[in-house]
């Protein structure tokens, strides 16, 4: 999808998908650094993470392992529930592992720091979390995060994994939706 495709359902484009592919180039390198001799497990939170997570994997040059977790804590709507469901669970065991956290957006925080204490209880060496883009004036609770893309505005954003009402994950880039989508 291009930004032509949406119509007037698209207010404007916060990053292109060049700015997204330079800084996981960023990120990709400095996760090589860290975790140098190291095995990796890279833990991808379904569905929004499905981008970030094939995009940044693709630049690492060790080979990691890759294992996906589902919960959800948005439903359809644009406001986090706050209460976390798995939906589907890991299929690693993480006794002892490496993990790194693969998400698309830390908006209120609740889904990453349930999940952090959710996987810190599984008796992992060490969990860190890499995240696209970060909304620090949404943030409800404190989370620790090693790698973030971009701080973005308290907006609700689609695109590169993310959805309204499961539309728009498909678009390359991250975009701002004209009001009238949510009925405003
Ligand atoms: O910081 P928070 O306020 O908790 O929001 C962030 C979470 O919300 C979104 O997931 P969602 O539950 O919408 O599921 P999805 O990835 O399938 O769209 C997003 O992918 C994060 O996982
Ligand atoms: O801004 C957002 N857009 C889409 N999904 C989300 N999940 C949390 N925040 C967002
Ligand atoms: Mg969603």
């Amino acid at each position: 999808m291009d930004p032509a495709d949406m119509g007037d359902d698209l207010e404007r484009v916060l990053l292109s998908e060049e700015q997204l592919h330079e800084r996981l180039d960023e990120i990709a390198a400095q996760i090589d650094a860290d975790y140098e001799g190291k095995d990796l497990l890279l833990v991808g939170v379904l569905k929004g993470a499905v981008m970030v997570m094939a995009d940044l994997a693709r630049r690492l040059h060790s080979s990691v392992q890759m294992d996906w977790m589902a919960v959800s804590s948005y439903g359809s709507g644009t406001k986090s529930s706050g209460v976390v469901r798995i939906l589907k669970d890991l299929d690693a065991d993480l006794t002892g592992r490496h993990v790194l956290i693969v998400e698309d957006i830390i908006d209120s925080g609740l889904t990453l720091s349930w999940l952090l204490s959710n996987l810190r209880s599984r008796g992992p060496a060490t969990v860190e979390i890499a995240t696209m883009l970060r909304k620090p004036e949404a943030s409800k609770v404190d989370v620790d995060v090693r790698y973030v893309g971009f701080d973005i505005p308290n907006e609700f954003v689609v695109g590169y994994g993310l959805d309204y009402a499961e539309k728009y994950r498909n678009l390359p880039f991250v975009g701002t939706l004209a009001p009238h989508v949510y009925g405003a």
